[in-house]
């Protein structure tokens, strides 16, 4: 690299800077499609997803299901000997997920499309200007934002300085421990909690609201704490930590009036963003706020786009790629449909999994809409009811009833997520309620259910 001259910034179309899941599609698109890019990223290029969340720890699920899986022989087909082994599981996640951690592959892919990469934290400094460790650049076309967010630690007394685990920690961990407190029983919480406590671990989630996966439906909330805790998994819900102690060797947790001790902690209460790091007070934008507000375009000033959890609208994966797409579209100039957020599909991969889309039954209340819904259980369902074992699961609708069409829906079973596909589709395009009832449904699959929750609407 040569040395820069003062006050005179590296020129490129576009600078896109943090390169989770879209801001690296973002980048390699509007590279191919001719534009000079550069993508600045400060750790691994893909982001959280395929180093330290979705792609590892579904690794970690996929290994886990399968031991539980063997466990329901006895119920169905016999006797099955099941040994559980962290070592097939942890070895994949640093072979094949991570590569031990290292993006080169990522990173020779986006210049193979075309983009110049720098490693290294940015900061935007004015309008379309950027600076990286005392290097400057200037995008004449577009700066695009991605981000994303990191985990967000809780000060309860005693936390700070102790070796508890973020998710980042969870996954790379290379045998389950024998106890792990949780703290947060949201998605990251959930999908490790079961992980482990399949591999043998002992493990106790602490939730402070009152239910688990408090921002779903509270019947999808009620099923997961049953299974949980049918798998010997203690379930503390409306429980905040007070105090954390480390000696050295385990921790105990002081939350509700008792105590807990574990071999790890897990912290997953949650994600936070630092836009004040990334200079948006230059922009004039109010740092102190958590998410950035962007336009149907994912413009949040002119020539400045942000993309994924930063946005707020949903902080998945594929929320990233949804907008990455739409954002690179109008940098090229190209026409968009603009970002709709009604049909916002979530999986929360439990066993069983807990998927959903649109609103829950709370959200289309509070917005004073007419609302009706309708719930069919999944192991009263004809292929429930043959699946037997590991068979937990329900579809809940929410329906509008002047419009007479879906606001949202929850799938919650052994193939949740799945499910689920027609159900964001309905949300998605509006179908009538009508429509839906006239389709026909293969038989035995779980999606009839789907058509038994149809029929209970008014
Ligand atoms: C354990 C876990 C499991 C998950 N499972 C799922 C799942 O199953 N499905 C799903 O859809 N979602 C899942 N998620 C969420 C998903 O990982 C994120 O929503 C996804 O990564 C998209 O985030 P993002 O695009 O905002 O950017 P991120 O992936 O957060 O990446 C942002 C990047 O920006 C970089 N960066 C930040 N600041 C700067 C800066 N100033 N300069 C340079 N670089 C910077 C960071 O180093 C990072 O690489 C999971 C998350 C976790 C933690
Ligand atoms: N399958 C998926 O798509 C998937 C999986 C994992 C994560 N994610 C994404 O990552 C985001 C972050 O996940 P998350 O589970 O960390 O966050 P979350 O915000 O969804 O859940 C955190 C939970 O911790 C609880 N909590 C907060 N402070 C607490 C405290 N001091 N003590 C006890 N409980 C406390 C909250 O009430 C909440 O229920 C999710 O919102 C989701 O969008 C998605």
């Amino acid at each position: 690299m040569t040395e820069q001259e003062p006050g005179m910034a590296e020129e490129a179309d576009a600078i896109v800077i943090g390169m989770g899941p879209g801001g690296e599609a973002a980048a390699a698109r509007l590279a191919e499609a001719g534009l000079s890019v550069i993508g600045i990223e400060k750790n691994l290029v893909g982001g959280e997803c395929p180093y330290y969340g979705c792609i590892p720890s579904k690794m970690m699920i996929r290994a886990a299901d399968s031991l539980a899986e063997a466990r329901r022989v006895p119920e169905l087909a016999g006797t099955a000997d099941v040994g559980a082994d962290f070592a097939p599981v942890a070895q994949r996640i640093r072979e094949e997920a991570t590569d031990d951690w290292d993006d080169t592959v990522a990173v020779e892919r986006f210049e193979k499309a075309g983009g110049r990469f720098v490693r290294g934290t940015a900061r935007i400094t004015g309008t379309r200007t950027v600076s990286v460790d005392g290097r400057d650049f200037h995008a004449s076309r577009a700066i695009l934002l991605n981000t994303g967010t990191d985990p967000a630690v809780p000060p309860i007394p005693g936390l700070a300085g102790t070796p508890y685990w973020t998710n980042r920690e969870a996954i790379a961990a290379t045998e389950a421990p024998d106890s792990l407190i949780v703290l947060g029983g949201g998605p990251i919480g959930l999908e490790l909690a079961q992980a482990f406590a399949r591999f043998g671990t002992r493990v106790e989630v602490i939730e402070a609201l009152q239910a688990l996966l408090p921002a779903e439906e509270p019947e999808a909330s009620g099923l997961i704490e049953d299974v949980l805790t049918g798998e010997g998994i203690g379930v503390h819900t409306g429980t905040r930590a007070e105090r954390i102690d480390h000696d050295g060797a385990s921790f105990a947790v002081e939350a509700g009036g008792r105590a807990y001790t574990g071999q790890r902690l897990l912290v997953a209460t949650g994600r936070r963003t630092d836009l004040d790091a990334l200079g948006l007070a230059s922009l004039g934008l109010d740092t102190g706020a958590r998410t950035v507000p962007t336009d149907e375009n994912l413009r949040m000033a002119e020539g400045v786009y942000a993309i994924g959890d930063i946005t707020g609208h949903g902080a998945f994966t594929h929320m990233s790629m949804y907008q990455a797409r739409i954002a690179a579209s109008h940098i090229l100039g190209e026409p968009t449909a603009g970002a709709e957020y009604h049909a916002v599909p979530r999986v929360t991969f439990t066993d069983p999994e807990v998927g959903a889309v649109g609103l829950t039954e709370r959200q289309a209340r509070e917005k004073g809409l007419p609302v009706a819904t309708a719930t069919a259980q999944i192991p009263s369902s004809a292929r429930g009811w043959i699946h037997k074992a590991g068979n937990q699961g329900l579809i809940k609708l929410v329906a509008d009833t002047e419009q007479g069409i879906l606001l949202g829906a929850t799938s919650a079973g052994p193939t949740g997520g799945e499910v689920l596909s027609m159900l964001t589709l309905a949300v998605h395009e509006r179908t009538p309620i009508r429509r839906l009832r006239e389709m026909i449904y293969a038989y035995p699959t779980f999606h009839r259910a789907v058509e038994d929750a149809l029929g209970k609407l008014p």
